[in-house]
């Protein structure tokens, strides 16, 4: 009788053990992404691709399925944002896209496309915690956010005209949605990356926090004041707010995905690209 009990009770432990390792794995499944559940069901999804965040297809494709879960499993509310306290995401993988074959270039756009749709179109409430730089596809991350707090002095913007290619029209009409159309054509022809202070100052960002952790008490903030509203009712005003570009992108996604891949093959843009990345690495050995 006692080894009977003895043998139940370890066996029960073993199968709690075994519950509260699988609630783990839904974090610990992903290469670069960690996600948790805070007290109040909000997720909060960690990009972790060290050093910048660079969005190649394996990250952005673990942001998709992250997406697909937390529509299913019905959480209340997800903050974005990047382990690294210097960079949100340096945007695009540009590994993927120089001298890459069109079908990695098409995997990287098709995937990143899939994460806005998923993203801008989430039931639940969205924040973006921007904790440092946030260029070209970092910037795109936050904008489909419904809410962005970023930590003072980094840069955010879509300097994508200057590596040669025109930014894509959903990504123009998101940018147009958050900072107007006058602010928006000034800052993609330039390529303009803004000051934490001055995109606060044009909307692209909604508030300043010192640092992290008070960025995250603002996004509680936000997030809080939705605990009163019927989700049904925000999530049907959201969408009613957000159709036009969802129904755009998904009536026209697959021509963008096309028009996109074949501007980034196009020879002078490859010689740009090259150029860039070129400059990059030079900038790094001479600050060395
Ligand atoms: C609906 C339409 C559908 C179709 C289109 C859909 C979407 C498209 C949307 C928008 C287009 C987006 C395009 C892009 O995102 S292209 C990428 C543009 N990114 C940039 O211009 C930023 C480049 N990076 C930087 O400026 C800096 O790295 C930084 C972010 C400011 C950080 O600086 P820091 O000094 O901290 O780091 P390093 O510069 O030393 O970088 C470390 C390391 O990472 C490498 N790296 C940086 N960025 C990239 C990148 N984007 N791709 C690949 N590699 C990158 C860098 O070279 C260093 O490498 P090393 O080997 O030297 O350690």
């Amino acid at each position: 009788m006692y080894r009977y009990v003895c043998k139940t009770m370890l066996r029960r432990l073993f199968l709690s053990k075994k519950v509260s390792y699988q609630a783990r794995l839904f974090s610990g499944n992903f290469r670069y992404l960690e996600v948790l559940n805070n007290e109040n069901n909000v997720a909060i999804v960690t990009m972790k691709r060290a050093p910048v965040n660079t969005l190649n297809s394996e990250l952005l494709s673990e942001i998709s399925s992250v997406l697909t879960n937390l529509d299913e499993t019905k959480c209340s509310g997800m903050v974005l944002t990047s382990f690294s306290d210097k960079v949100f995401s340096s945007g695009l993988d540009f590994n993927e896209m120089y001298e890459s074959r069109p079908a990695t270039i098409r995997t990287l756009v098709s995937t990143i496309l899939e994460v806005i749709i998923k993203l801008y179109g989430s039931p639940f409430p969205t924040v973006a915690v921007i904790t440092g730089h946030a260029p070209s596809g970092g910037c795109v991350l936050s904008l489909c956010c419904e809410y962005r707090i970023m930590v003072q002095n980094f840069q955010i913007g879509l300097n994508v005209v200057k590596l040669g290619y025109s930014t894509p029209l959903s990504i123009v009409q998101l940018m147009v949605n958050t900072i107007g159309h006058r602010n928006a054509e000034l800052a993609l022809t330039s390529g303009r990356l803004f000051t934490t202070n001055e995109a606060l100052r044009v909307g692209l960002i909604d508030e300043i926090a010192k640092d992290r952790a008070s960025a995250f008490d603002k996004a509680n903030d936000f997030l809080n004041q939705f605990k009163v509203i019927p989700p049904i009712a925000r999530h049907f005003t959201k969408q009613s707010m957000r159709r036009a570009l969802l129904q755009d992108v998904s009536i026209n996604g697959k021509i963008y995905v096309e028009d996109f891949v074949s501007l980034i093959s196009r020879p002078k843009v490859q010689e740009l690209i090259a150029a860039y990345m070129a400059n990059m690495k030079n900038k790094k050995k001479n600050s060395n």
